[in-house]
């Protein structure tokens, strides 16, 4: 849109994105569309308190969504004096994308928006890391700029998506309050509006919209809830479900936001907070270990009496908070972390200490409850010491040897490019997601459950190479029923960036397993088209059983269904790295889970 002379709104010759037409001069002198007067408004409003000079951009994909913010941006910025710019994030997923992203600059400037850039932010093809690498990008350049604002444009629909999404996976009142209007230098005007409004804008203004086709590409959990669940219950339902989802997040960030205050005062004054001290290492993250990276370990204490005392909902959150400023990280503290401490508050029946992610370990002594932060040393370690075993899990086992040796026994085969392998993090790691005292804990109980079920019987392990070698190593040792082991390589071939679920070969089982009680040992299963044609490849061949035990699962990313008896960690559909999960086949030898740092991913890029 250009700016007419006496200011006014009318789009003007817009060179659209690539092989789209240009914009069209409309409505001159007419009062704007309902649907862009709606979008100006929440634009407007989102802006209300900047001064005039400052620097607001929008984040423009060229969209429907955020096309509608940037025009509603060159609108509203020259009447509250802003300046006004646009950013772009090139994923690079497909071969037109750079192109593309050259339109969308190019309309933008069209629009009078300045300055206007188009941000590289190489992320493999999953939600999850296309949104960390987005924002990594889109916060960089804002600081770099000095913006005081970013416009992302999630409407009501993505909002009801996101909370349904969480509901399923059983989240707290926190994450179904779904995504927050303002969050630091994102803000969000769209999440009253909704998406038809947005194209609706868009069309007025006689924008070349792009669609994006991951948007409907039913590989992405996003998308499905978008294009089958949602439907499905507006029909079976009633209309409205994409209003009430967000109305309910709306309300339930609001009393999210209360108990958040109400804990933290109850922090205040419950917590007895020692700061980390004497020689050595110190926990990684968090506000207790940001006070002393180099040193050992900090501590909080609790009076049972006094945690008894607190509300539910208060006391989970008073002992989630105390776990993280001690280094464990968010998202990989869950609900059931949490309760395993309360419990040594209202359940006590002479616990094991809890161990938590990060190598925090709560437990209780008489009528005090206490979480220590680790004694891991900080990247990268400091001598020979960091070469040990996690050294939180060493301090574990010295009270538990109850916990699987594997945790021990993981080999030493750190590659210079992944660093020691029993590092509790990494420089290319952005956030750990499983431990690696929570993988050896859950790896040995599963063969717990695997040794009940086939007592009596001898296994035969197949494991899919090669992100499934560290479960089968740790496994196969774990587990005391007679096994034997067999391999396959496999490969997903047809597009270059999706699994097409045909699968080749590439190194075929050695032995017959006819009349064997078979056991496919995975990694991860993410769309599930790997294991859902190896299945019905093996089961061909006559084995006695065929049953599939696999460490990681996501959930939101699951295509087919299969029948999966073992499942260790159900993560989300952020792309993940280590314990033989690869990227560019890199970071298999990570001793933990994590997803990687935007700069991991761009340097890591296949060529
Ligand atoms: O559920 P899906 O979407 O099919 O993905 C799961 C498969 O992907 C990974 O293998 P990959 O092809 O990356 O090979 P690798 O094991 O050699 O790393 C993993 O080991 C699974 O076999
Ligand atoms: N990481 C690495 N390899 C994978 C993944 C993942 O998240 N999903 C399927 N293969």
């Amino acid at each position: 849109m250009t700016r007419s002379a006496t200011g006014g709104d009318q789009p003007g010759a817009a060179a659209g994105p690539a092989g789209t037409s240009p914009a069209q001069p409309a409505r001159a002198g007419r009062a704007p569309d309902p649907a862009v007067a709606a979008v100006r408004l929440a634009v407007r409003n989102a802006v209300a308190d900047l001064d005039p000079g400052e620097l607001v951009l929008v984040a423009c994909s060229g969209g429907p969504d955020s096309l509608s913010v940037a025009a509603a941006l060159a609108f509203v910025a020259p009447r509250r004096a802003l300046r006004a710019g646009l950013l772009v994030v090139d994923h690079g997923w497909d071969p037109g994308s750079a192109e593309r992203a050259r339109g969308v600059a190019e309309l933008g400037r069209v629009l009078g928006l300045r300055p206007v850039e188009v941000l590289t932010a190489h992320a493999p093809r999953s939600e999850g890391a296309a949104r960390d690498a987005r924002r990594g990008a889109l916060l960089a350049a804002a600081d770099r700029l000095g913006a005081r604002v970013v416009l992302i444009g999630h409407t009501l629909d993505d909002q009801a998506e996101t909370v349904l999404l969480r509901l399923a996976r059983g989240s707290g009142a926190r994450s179904l309050g779904g995504m927050r209007p303002r969050d630091g230098l994102l803000r969000r005007p769209l999440l009253r509006l909704r998406r038809a409004q947005t194209r609706a804008a868009c069309l007025a203004e006689r924008l070349p919209v792009w669609d994006d086709p991951t948007n409907s590409d039913p590989v992405f959990a996003r998308a499905r809830v978008r294009h089958r669940v949602l439907p499905l219950l507006e029909a079976e339902l009633g209309p409205g479900i994409a209003e009430s989802l967000a109305r309910g997040a709306e309300l339930l960030r609001a009393d999210a936001d209360a108990l958040d205050t109400a804990a933290t005062d109850a922090y205040a004054v419950t917590a007895a907070v020692t700061a980390p001290g004497g020689p050595g290492s110190g926990p990684r993250t968090g506000p207790i270990a940001a006070a002393a990276a180099d040193s050992t370990g900090g501590e909080v204490g609790f009076g049972v009496a006094t945690l008894a005392a607190l509300p539910a909902a208060i006391r989970g959150r008073v002992l989630r908070r105390a776990a993280l400023d001690l280094g464990a990280s968010a998202s990989a503290l869950r609900a059931e972390h949490v309760w395993a401490v309360e419990e040594l508050v209202t359940r006590w029946r002479g616990q094991k200490p809890v161990p938590l992610p990060g190598g925090v370990l709560a437990r209780r002594w008489a009528d005090r409850i206490t979480l220590t932060g680790p004694v891991a040393p900080p990247w990268p370690p400091a001598g020979p010491a960091g070469r040990g075993p996690d050294s939180a899990a060493a301090a574990y086992l010295e009270e538990d040897d109850q916990v699987s040796q594997s945790t021990t026994a993981t080999p030493d085969a750190g590659s210079p490019q992944d660093g020691p392998p029993v590092a509790a993090t990494h420089p290319d790691i952005d956030e750990v997601l499983v431990t690696a005292d929570e993988i050896a804990a859950k790896i040995a109980e599963l063969a717990a459950r695997v040794d009940a079920d086939y007592a009596g019987r001898e296994i035969l392990l197949v494991g899919v190479l090669k992100g499934a070698v560290m479960v089968m190593a740790d496994l196969s040792r774990a587990l005391t029923v007679p096994l034997t082991m067999e391999f396959m390589a496999v490969s997903s071939y047809g597009s270059s960036t999706s699994s097409s679920g045909v699968v080749r070969i590439l190194k075929d089982l050695d032995r017959s397993i006819e009349g064997r009680d078979v056991l496919v040992v995975e990694d991860i299963i993410d769309s599930g088209l790997t294991l859902s044609w190896l299945l019905k490849n093996l089961r061909s061949r006559g084995p006695a059983s065929l049953e599939v035990l696999a460490l990681f699962r996501k959930p939101e990313a699951i295509t087919v269904d299969v029948d999966v008896r073992y499942v260790g960690f159900d993560i989300p559909s952020a792309f993940v790295v280590g314990y033989g999960l690869d990227y560019s086949e890199y970071y298999r030898t990570l001793s933990f889970v994590g997803t990687l740092t935007p700069a991991a991913i761009e340097r890591r890029a296949p060529a």
